[in-house]
């Protein structure tokens, strides 16, 4: 999927999932892994920045708001990774690959530290599980000509 069949999250009925999108914000060859600071059972653990959609925002909206929100930075959304996960009932992560435009991203709101990793380095955080099966595909942007 790209961005231009990108549809609004809530777009259904009451009864689908509120979407959480996370984005591997890739720049000059690394991607940027961000550790949480709450809540507890998640906090130490890595992931890729983002947030809940609002209802009527697209995915990438909701993506480069959070991205903006979380770590000053603006970002564009570029491309669907594949997988989705329930994280809890009613709650779905989708993870998308996005591109650093411009500012030089602080941890903001919701992390405690963030850390640019390239391809060799994917594995030496301890990300969130679900986080963990895009890391192939994230290597593969990373190396892409
Ligand atoms: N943002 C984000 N959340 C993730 C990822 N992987 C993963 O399992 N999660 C889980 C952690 C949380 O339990 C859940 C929702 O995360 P969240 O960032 O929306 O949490 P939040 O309640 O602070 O969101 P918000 O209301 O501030 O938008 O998704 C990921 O890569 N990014």
């Amino acid at each position: 999927m790209d961005r231009t069949t990108d549809r609004p999250a809530h777009a259904g009925g009451a009864a689908e999932n509120r979407i959480v999108v996370g984005g591997a914000l890739i720049h000059r060859g690394r991607v940027l892994a961000a550790r949480r600071s709450a809540p507890a059972e998640v906090a130490g653990r890595w992931e890729f920045p983002g947030g809940k959609a609002e209802p009527g925002e697209t995915e990438t909206e909701a993506l480069e708001r959070e991205l903006m929100e979380e770590l000053g930075v603006r970002a564009r959304a570029l491309t669907r990774l594949p997988g989705a996960w329930l994280v809890r009932p009613g709650l779905e992560l989708r993870l998308w690959a996005a591109e650093l435009l411009a500012g030089d991203p602080r941890p903001l709101q919701d992390h405690d530290e963030l850390r640019w990793l390239g391809p060799a380095e994917l594995a030496d955080v301890e990300w969130l599980e679900h986080d963990r099966e895009v890391l192939p595909e994230v290597a593969r942007l990373l190396t892409a000509p």
